[in-house]
């Protein structure tokens, strides 16, 4: 599953980090010099080829943490991902909460550069300090926190809920997980880099130790930047692109589908501005039933062509969708059930989302087929208008849905970002 992660956006949502100092690697080269140097003569002059080198473009990409919107909606998805929920203290309140937001808040703002050390480069904080990431940039590093439901109750802003934060329909296929769904506390850590992305993951979880622990965590991954010739919308595991017909930041009304107005909206109170909902699916692929079809049968299961993406309407990877599309033998060009025709906005009253997950593969299941699948993460305005029609509809006619099972599902608020001094969430919490 893809996202904004196309050529057009790929370029420009990334800002380029300050060039590590001369001093800075020379002596890194130096102390790797003085390291091997009892060493074979081999090794020594591998060593003393060791020549500087800036940071390559995937390391160097910065994406700041401060904004009015959170980072990790809008940009490209990163290589590397883990979705994480946590679930609070029995003896955990508001006061608590607000106060471990604050502790994640600042630790993201360093780990992304634009800590007080900052300069450009990740630093830790002191106090959770592991040294995994040392040497690396910010690899295009994102943490963006959430809250479920759940959260309100348990801190006593039941008055806050948003209307928008209810629970997602039963879906008659699912088969949920309940202890891999849900959470009071969501967070989504995406990073070009794995180590970069484990790093904060650690930094994260010794944050909330003693205020909250973790209740579910899946690792989820994309194609790393420069793997192709140029920057191309992703391939999820069913080798699919993924990602075409994604609303894009340029659309006129891609604001209203994916973020809450300035004030809120209509299920979403003031404290929710600029910030999005985020559905979330574990959602497995049984790959061995799909990798029996045919190629062309795959095409029109999903409506498009495997080779390039394009619809099998005619044209090419962007060309528009074209439903009323008949062949010679006077059928559809995109079936009934094809997955594009019954995701499509048209087909559901206008409903949208920003579809922006990661692949993921935890080995072989019990089954002994591949626990692998697509770690589904949906942004929009207002779930009731983007995921839940797409979903009811989904269910029932995709002819896709024989070839996926729902195992895990959450819901969650992401607020709008921290300005600087500010935490995320700062406006629910002492609002
Ligand atoms: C409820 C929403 C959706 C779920 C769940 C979902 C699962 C899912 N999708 C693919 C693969 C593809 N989806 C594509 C398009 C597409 N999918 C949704 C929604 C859900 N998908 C929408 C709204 C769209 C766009 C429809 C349109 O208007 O054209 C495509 C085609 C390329 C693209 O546009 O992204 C593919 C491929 C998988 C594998 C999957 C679950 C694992
Ligand atoms: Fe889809």
């Amino acid at each position: 599953m893809s996202t904004v992660n196309d050529e057009e956006t790929a370029a420009a949502s990334a800002v380029p980090a300050p060039p590590v100092t001369r001093r800075r690697l020379l002596g890194a080269a130096g102390a790797a010099g003085l390291l091997v140097g009892g060493g074979s003569g081999a090794a020594v002059a591998a060593a003393a080829r060791t020549e500087p080198t800036a940071l390559s473009s995937v390391g160097a990409g910065r994406i700041p943490f401060e904004g009015a919107r959170q980072a990790g909606i809008v940009e490209p998805a990163q290589a590397r991902a883990h979705l994480v929920a946590f679930d609070l203290a029995p003896a955990a309140d508001r006061r608590a909460a607000a106060g471990l937001l604050r502790r994640w808040s600042d630790a993201a703002r360093e780990m992304t550069g634009q800590g007080p050390g900052g300069q450009g480069r990740p630093t830790t904080p002191a106090a959770y300090d592991d040294q995994v990431a040392d040497d690396a940039g910010p690899s295009s590093l994102t943490v963006t926190f959430g809250f479920g439901r759940s959260f309100f109750g348990r801190t006593g802003l039941t008055g806050r809920l948003p209307q928008a934060l209810a629970p997602l329909p039963d879906f008659p296929a699912d088969a949920l997980d309940a202890r891999r769904s849900d959470g009071d506390l969501w967070v989504q850590i995406g990073a070009d880099d794995a180590l970069v992305a484990f790093h904060a993951l650690r930094v994260l979880q010794k944050a909330a130790q003693g205020t909250a622990s973790v209740r579910w965590q899946m690792n989820g991954f994309n194609r790393t930047p420069g793997a192709t010739e140029r920057p191309m919308t992703v391939r999820n595991l069913m080798g699919q692109i993924d990602g075409t017909n994604n609303p894009k930041p340029t659309d006129a009304d891609f604001d209203r589908k994916v973020f809450v107005p300035a004030g809120g909206g209509d299920s979403s109170p003031a404290w929710m501005a600029d910030g999005s909902y985020a559905v979330v699916r574990r959602i497995r692929m049984l790959l061995d039933s799909w990798d029996h079809l045919s190629v062309a049968r795959q095409e029109q299961v999903i409506g498009r062509r495997k080779s390039d993406g394009a619809p099998l309407s005619g044209g090419g990877a962007t060309t528009p969708v074209n439903l009323a599309a008949i062949t010679g033998d006077r059928s559809f060009a995109i079936a009934g059930d094809a997955h594009i025709r019954v995701a499509a906005a048209a087909s559901n009253g206008g409903a949208a989302m920003l579809r922006r997950g990661f692949s993921y593969h935890d080995g072989i299941g019990t089954d002994g087929a591949p626990d692998a699948g697509l770690l589904f993460v949906a942004w929009q305005a207002d779930p009731l208008r983007g995921f839940v029609p797409v979903q009811r509809k989904l269910d029932g006619s995709d002819g896709l849905s024989r070839f996926l099972r729902h195992e895990a599902s959450g819901l969650f608020a992401v607020p709008g970002g921290a300005g600087p001094g500010e935490y995320v969430g700062q406006r629910l919490l002492e609002g």
